[in-house]
């Protein structure tokens, strides 16, 4: 099946690296969001990550131009109707994906691909409450969107053969590369990477190390690019513990328990970067070690 126009729900972090890598690969883009000012921050964040690509010699000129162009924004989710694949990459909560896939479900066309961005919860589940399982599946792109190269696709159990294909073929087109996951909680990457930003969290509220320590023994002992707990606030703390909490839900084993200190950082609204303060605050020049 030929995709052209694409429909991205929810235009946080995630939904504007989408729209972006979209964009750029020569699809049409409507952008959906619950405010204008998610909408209008989204393009602003686009524009200066095109201009990153350009200085870097990444991206020409000309293609950032189009790019942009082909990029259009609505606060109507029914104006999705028309689009070949809508990605729905709105907050990780699921009465929030099943009401928005309820809502749009009215103004689709049959043919309409319907896929979730969703870091870990049950794609089955989530494509029973539509009206097309068989045109349904976990399409999980990974934070930033147009630097990293895995996109994490998950069958849903009706999830039938040509879209898993006509998938396969858009993460093609997008450059990047597309792994198979079966459609557990978490899927591959987060059901390995979450329990390690929790323990890190574990070995915080314990008192272990510090934010300092932690982070600098992760990057410095196995070469990894962030800590975890940089990683952790980069992600969103709310995100971490909604799929810690889709871990131990879904899995029913003790050792995804979500660490505390996690929750109290999220019950104060310290939700990382995009609050300006999680393990870190990022009101001044750098960024400063909460504990
Ligand atoms: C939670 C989930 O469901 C799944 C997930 O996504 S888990 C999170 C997965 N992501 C990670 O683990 C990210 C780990 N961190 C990293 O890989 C790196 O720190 C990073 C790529 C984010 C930044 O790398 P860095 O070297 O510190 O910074 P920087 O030099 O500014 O950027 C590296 C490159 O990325 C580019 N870049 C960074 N962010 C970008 C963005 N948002 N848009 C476009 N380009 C970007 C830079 O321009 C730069 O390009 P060049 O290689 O051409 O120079
Ligand atoms: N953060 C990450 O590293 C990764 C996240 N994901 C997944 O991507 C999804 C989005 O995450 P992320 O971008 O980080 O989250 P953000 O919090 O940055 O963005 C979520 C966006 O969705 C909007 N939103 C909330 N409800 C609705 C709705 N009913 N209709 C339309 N938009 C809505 C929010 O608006 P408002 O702000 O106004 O509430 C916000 O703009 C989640 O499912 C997450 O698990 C996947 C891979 C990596």
């Amino acid at each position: 099946m030929e995709i052209r126009l694409v429909g991205v729900v929810g235009a946080g972090q995630m939904g504007n690296g989408i729209a972006h890598v979209f964009a750029l690969a020569g699809y049409d883009v409507l952008m959906t969001d619950i405010s204008e000012e998610s909408l209008q921050k989204a393009l602003a964040t686009i524009e200066k990550n095109l201009d990153r690509q350009v200085a870097r010699g990444k991206v020409l000129p000309a293609d950032k131009r189009a790019a942009m162009e082909r990029i259009r924004t609505t606060l109507k989710l029914a104006d999705l109707g028309q689009c070949d694949l809508i990605i729905e990459a709105a907050t990780e909560r699921e009465t929030v994906k099943q009401a928005i896939f309820e809502d749009l479900i009215p103004h689709l066309k049959p043919t309409t691909i319907l896929t979730s961005n969703t870091s870990s919860i049950s794609i089955t589940r989530l494509a029973s409450r539509t009206d097309r399982p068989e045109r349904f599946m976990g399409f999980h792109f990974m934070n930033p969107v147009p630097v990293m190269q895995l996109v994490e696709l998950i069958r849903g159990i009706a999830t039938d053969q040509e879209t898993w294909e006509t998938l396969h073929e858009v993460v093609r087109k997008l450059g990047k590369t597309a792994s198979s996951s079966e459609d557990f909680p978490g899927f591959i990457v987060n059901r390995i990477l979450m329990p390690m930003i929790n323990e890190a969290v574990y070995t915080l509220y314990e008192g272990v190390g510090n934010v300092k320590s932690i982070d600098e023994s992760m990057k410095l002992g196995a070469n990894h690019p962030m800590g975890p707990l940089e990683l952790a606030d980069f992600i969103g703390l709310d995100t971490c513990l909604s799929i810690m909490n889709v871990l131990h839900e879904g899995l029913a084993d003790t050792k995804y328990r979500p660490c505390p200190l996690l929750t109290k950082y999220v019950e104060a609204g310290w939700l990382g970067r995009k609050t300006q303060r999680g393990f870190y605050d990022y009101r001044g020049e750098v960024p400063v070690p909460t504990r």
